[in-house]
């Protein structure tokens, strides 16, 4: 079998991350670096953002002249405080942000050194989580089915390795069922209009040699209807505290959708998605970006029918004019989703609309 997919690649000093837009690495020097990575959507994904954001000032950190205890936490509070502006919906970002500004003011000797240190173990504890994520929720989807029965769902936009430091998240859960042999295809949305899912997702699928399809977002209400689909599994860039869940846009029509079917909706998160400061899905920001992500199409070219990766276009695919609205994410709300995954477990709406997630942070 081919190596994982690896979207950070991360030593000491030296910080690589797989340039999403195009797929060779590019290196990240610094803070600004990170930050312009994450704006473009170099990098993307909630957790992988988290990480780049973090690893990029270790690494700018690690060539800086020593500095005095106050000057390193003063920098260090700085360059997140900057970092933590580059995209604003999924909190693992802030989250970061914020538990790293804490060790540091907390650490009085060797501020530097404890930084790194805890930027680093984000990596591995990032696959860590995923790994128990994608075991738990596959688990909890076969809980009630006969052992020999496979399974197929469907998800949206990209949660696997190149949105995570490794194995992913609702993708993790696909691998899992894979694994088990449990799986008889994962479905996968194009996820329109940055395709992260005909882009990455299919992509991962594909390298991972996990039985799969591609279908548009239109699709999604007739492949309920006439596949026999299990679940709907999606990742989350926020989890608020009653369930209220921010994902990728699209998100909330798909979960309509598997309620009118009566298909299982699942959000398969780390704990660093869940915000428990916000109440309900009504105080997430939501990001808006250009409307070129709508009227544009970017990829490589064909060249006598064959896929040439080294020519890469765009292409303007609607009446020069038209206006243009373009939310990134949109809010699940907590009604329409039956349970949340995250490394500590499962948690189960049952009677009650909404979700209690201080439950999961025990
Ligand atoms: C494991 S990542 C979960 C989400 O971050 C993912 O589904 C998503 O919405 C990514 O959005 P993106 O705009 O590509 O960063």
């Amino acid at each position: 079998m081919c190596a994982s997919l690896q979207a950070i690649k991360y030593t000491p000093g030296h910080l690589r991350i797989l340039d999403q837009l195009i797929l060779p690495h590019e290196s990240i020097l610094n803070a600004q670096d990170g930050f312009h990575a994450i704006r473009s959507m170099t990098v993307r994904g909630a957790p992988a953002i988290a990480i780049v954001a973090a690893l990029s000032l270790a690494v700018e950190l690690s060539t800086l002249e020593p500095l005095s205890e106050e000057e390193t936490e003063r920098f260090i509070i700085k360059k997140l405080n900057y970092l933590v502006r580059a995209r604003p919906t999924a909190v693992n970002l802030s989250e970061a942000a914020r538990r790293l500004t804490n060790l540091v003011c907390q650490t009085s000797e060797g501020k530097r050194k404890a930084y790194l240190g805890a930027a680093e173990k984000m990596l591995l504890d990032d696959v860590r989580d995923n790994t128990a994520i994608g075991d738990r929720g596959a688990e909890w989807l076969l809980k009630d089915l006969p052992s020999d029965k496979k399974i197929a769902v469907l998800t949206h936009c990209n949660t696997g390795s190149l949105a995570t430091a490794g194995y992913g998240t609702a993708l993790g859960v696909i691998r899992s069922l894979h694994k088990l042999g449990r799986l008889s295809r994962a479905y996968c949305t194009e996820t329109r209009p940055y395709n992260q899912g005909s882009r990455l997702t299919a992509y991962e699928l594909v390298h991972e040699g996990i039985p799969s399809t591609l279908i548009t977002d239109s699709m999604v209400a007739s492949l309920l209807c006439q596949h026999d689909i299990t679940a709907v599994i999606v990742g989350a860039d926020r989890i608020v505290k009653n369930g209220d869940t921010a994902n990728k846009i699209g998100t909330y029509q798909l979960s309509i959708l598997a309620k009118h079917h009566g298909i299982k909706f699942i959000v398969a998160a780390p704990l660093t998605t869940v915000d428990l400061t916000t109440d309900t899905g009504k105080d997430i920001e939501i990001e808006e970006r250009k409307g070129e992500e709508v009227v544009t199409f970017r990829g490589p070219v064909l060249k006598d029918g064959k896929v040439d990766t080294n020519e890469i276009k765009t292409v303007h695919i609607a009446t020069p004019g038209i206006a243009t609205w373009n939310p990134s994410f949109d809010v699940t709300p907590a009604e329409y989703i039956d349970a949340i995954v995250t490394e500590n477990g499962v948690i189960e709406r049952k009677a009650s609309k909404c979700f209690d997630m201080t439950e999961c942070k025990i």
